[in-house]
């Protein structure tokens, strides 16, 4: 059962006391994926993956029917700072676009048999340019963590979340460079495509953010330097994690987002994997200190859970694997 999502110390307690993989159900998986029709180790990562699937699902044989793809779309503020190379009313466009069916998340999710949600958050009221003050209050953190915490199906098998909002590469390079330190230009790419001046520009004002809001205190990052489509994601994989769903995490800006869940708690990100490696610059640096690899790199610099989505094919290949192969002994073939 999921509790309802009250207030942000409860968030932080309940992301401390999270629950683990059930070991039986995962040491019962690594003994069947022993005893498959295969030389050992042959199917490689999926092997990993599905021992990985089944632990967090508590099912030596599990199967994936029910992945869930969710879009959450923001609105910020600092996009007066030009930091994007398209105009922030993209952002409730593409949302139609998503209900209508016309994005690539709906042909990726359709392609990989998945549900697909979209959740627009307040896009009439962007947050406040983090250049100039917090990006969000307390109860405007506490509002976005609620639509993702609820946007969550407790019946779904598998959790993809994915975002929308023009300009948001920058509160995403804004939160690792909070997080992880460097300079502003090691996390700052060119998102949408800015040029080399606008790549400048944008490097100044994640540069000015982060030395405005000093804390590298998850929930603060997320707060002072995040937004509202990324605190939605945020509050989506903390809820998945207490559901024991699986998370496939998406390109630079997911991935930012869960960087300041696993600031909070250290193993707060153990439910997730990483389904892609983003062309945005600095994603591969961020999985890095996160102590994630990606499964694909297909040079996507998309967002709206493109990339995880994608990957859903690959999970789930590698649960039918695991769970759908016979052992030697039930199909007669002798072993080494
Ligand atoms: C038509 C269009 C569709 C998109 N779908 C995702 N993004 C991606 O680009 C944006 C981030 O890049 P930046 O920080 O440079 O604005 C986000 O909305 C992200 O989801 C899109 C961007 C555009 C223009
Ligand atoms: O990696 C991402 O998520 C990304 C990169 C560029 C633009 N939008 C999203």
């Amino acid at each position: 059962m999921l509790p309802a999502l009250t207030d942000l110390a409860q968030f932080r307690d309940l992301l401390g006391k999270a629950p683990g993989p059930d070991t039986a159900a995962r040491s019962e998986a690594e003994a069947r994926n022993g005893q498959l029709t295969k030389p050992p180790g042959a199917l490689g990562r999926l092997e990993d993956l599905a021992i990985w699937y089944a632990g967090w699902r508590g099912d030596a044989r599990p199967e994936i029917k029910a992945p869930q793809v969710i879009v959450f779309a923001g609105n910020h503020g600092v996009t007066a700072q030009g930091v994007s190379a398209f105009p922030a009313e993209v952002t409730v466009q593409m949302v139609m676009n998503f209900r209508h069916g016309g994005a690539a998340i709906n042909q990726l999710a359709r392609a990989a048999g998945a549900r697909m949600d979209v959740h627009a958050l307040e896009l009439d009221r962007p947050t406040q340019d983090f250049t100039q003050g917090p990006a969000m209050s307390g109860a405007e953190l506490l509002s976005a963590l609620q639509t993702g915490w609820s946007a969550v199906d407790p019946q779904a098998d598998l959790l993809v979340v994915g975002e929308m909002g023009i300009g948001n590469t920058t509160p995403a390079a804004a939160i690792a460079h909070a997080l992880f330190g460097g300079t502003a230009a090691d996390w700052t790419g060119r998102g949408t495509g800015v040029n080399d001046a606008g790549l400048a520009n944008k490097t100044r004002v994640v540069a000015e953010g982060v030395s405005l809001h000093r804390s590298r205190d998850g929930l603060e990052v997320l707060r002072c330097l995040g937004g509202r489509e990324l605190a939605a994601m945020a509050g989506a994989i903390a809820a998945a994690r207490q559901l024991r769903i699986p998370v496939i995490l998406d390109g630079f800006i997911c991935t930012a987002a869960a960087a300041t869940l696993a600031a909070i708690s250290v193993d707060a990100l153990d439910h997730t994997v990483a389904g892609h490696q983003s062309s945005e610059g600095a994603h591969r640096v961020l999985l890095e200190k996160l102590g994630k690899e990606a499964l694909l790199s297909l040079g996507l610099r998309l967002g709206e859970g493109s990339g995880a989505a994608l990957a859903i094919n690959i999970l789930k290949s590698a649960v039918a694997c695991h769970s759908g192969m016979a052992t030697f002994a039930e199909a007669g073939v002798s072993d080494g």
